[in-house]
């Protein structure tokens, strides 16, 4: 077992564990679902937690202190306190099933170990970068991805729709910021712009923020308020200066000094998920090599970001119509009275390729059992959304 000498003065097997509360946890996104699946692992006297950075075979976790003053520790909030604990645990020749910051987990403070991953509401993968195709899970339990858009250059909607797939796939609620607002002083241009971003996108909210006036970042903030959040975007989107904004006096990188190895070699590391300042709490998680993520087995949230497509689609005379040449195509009518856009097939055509390549290169029983957790998602996503805004339309 790996011993861990850190600055964070709570005994970790306090004989209090058990009266210990989740309730601060809620502002890390803590909630009754996530409550009952921990439940069977509190009889055991495990702590639910939630995992703020993995670093090769141990992770940083928040979990509750024990109830007293002077418990908190830094970087955590009120009443929680940061751990050390090993991953070995759970293990899992699945790259997709392995610990990432965002998890909720049980923790066992007794061998300072995560027993167990709750199941994932969402979780952001990406091809890992070997030759073998496997996924590699970025960000858990996520709740808004936030791609972030410049108006300093020319909209590139091919891009924005890359990264709605991989939003959609994720499982969790797009969100397109355009940046850098104070660059199109003109509102009705900016107005132009909007529209035809929210083309590109149905069922996704468009705001415009800038950074530089402050204008708009009140409602992206709202919308951001007590969930998980992640930013995706092109280098230079402007993703740093929103974390400021959110984050506020927080800095993005909260740095923690410790005795990584034992041996008295101090390493500076960061937090990749850090609690919002807002009065409903929320977290944002800003993970190395997540902001510019390629698509991976992103079918469903293709067929998402086009859904007029597919919906158009679904009226051609045959079922499996390619629309190219076929007879009854809707699609190529649609182009043809102009309500679908050349470009906006020609962009799902190559996503539906490039997938397609991807999907070739994927373990088949892999695929078929992530398509299922996807529905699942799929399904329950809708019902929470229906239930948090009413029905749509
Ligand atoms: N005019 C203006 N410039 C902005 C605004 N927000 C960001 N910028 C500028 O845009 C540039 C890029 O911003 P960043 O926040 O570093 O972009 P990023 O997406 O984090 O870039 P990477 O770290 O490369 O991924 C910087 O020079 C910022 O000062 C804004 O609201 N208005
Ligand atoms: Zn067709």
């Amino acid at each position: 077992m790996r011993q861990q000498a850190h600055h964070l003065s709570s005994s970790p097997s306090s004989p209090s564990t058990h009266s210990t509360s989740p309730a601060p946890l809620a502002r890390y996104g803590w909630d009754a679902a996530f409550a009952e699946a921990f439940a069977p692992y509190a009889a055991d006297g495990l702590l639910p937690g939630r995992i703020v950075r993995v670093d090769r075979g141990l992770c940083d976790a928040v979990v509750p202190a024990p109830s007293g003053p002077g418990t908190g520790s830094a970087g955590a909030a009120a009443g929680l306190r940061t751990v050390r604990a090993d991953l070995a645990p759970v293990s899992d020749p699945d790259p997709t099933r392995w610990a990432c910051t965002g998890d909720w987990i049980a923790y066992d403070p007794d061998e300072r170990a995560v027993r167990a991953l709750l199941p994932r509401r969402t979780a952001v993968l990406r091809s890992a970068s070997s030759k073998r195709s496997d996924g590699q899970v970025l960000a858990a339990n996520v709740d808004h991805v936030l791609i972030a858009v410049s108006l300093a250059a020319e909209l590139d909607l091919g891009r924005a729709e890359r990264f709605l797939a991989l939003a959609w796939e994720s499982g969790a609620q797009p969100l397109v910021v355009l940046t850098k607002a104070d660059l199109v002083p003109d509102p009705a241009t900016l107005a132009h712009l909007v529209a035809d971003v929210e083309a590109t996108a149905p069922g996704v909210s468009v705001l415009t923020v800038s950074a530089a006036t402050g204008d708009g970042v009140d409602v992206l903030t709202a919308a951001v308020t007590g969930g998980t959040t992640v930013l995706l975007g092109q280098s230079g989107a402007g993703k740093s200066t929103l974390a400021n904004s959110l984050l506020g006096s927080e800095t993005q990188t909260v740095r923690t000094i410790r005795d990584s190895d034992g041996k008295g070699r101090h390493t500076t590391t960061t937090r990749d998920l850090l609690p919002l300042p807002l009065p409903g709490g929320g977290v944002l998680i800003d993970t190395p090599g997540l902001r510019g993520v390629g698509l991976w087995d992103a079918e469903g949230g293709v067929a998402q970001v086009f859904s007029e497509i597919e919906e158009l689609a679904g009226d051609c005379r045959f079922h499996d119509c390619a629309h190219t040449a076929e007879p009854g195509c809707a699609v190529l009518a649609a182009l043809e009275d102009g309500t679908l856009q050349e470009r906006r097939l020609d962009s799902y055509r190559k996503l539906i390729r490039e997938n397609e390549w991807i999907a070739s290169r994927t373990d088949a029983r892999l695929r078929a059992e992530r398509r299922r957790v996807w529905k699942q998602r799929q399904a329950l996503g809708k019902h929470l959304v229906q239930r948090k805004r009413g029905p749509q339309r």
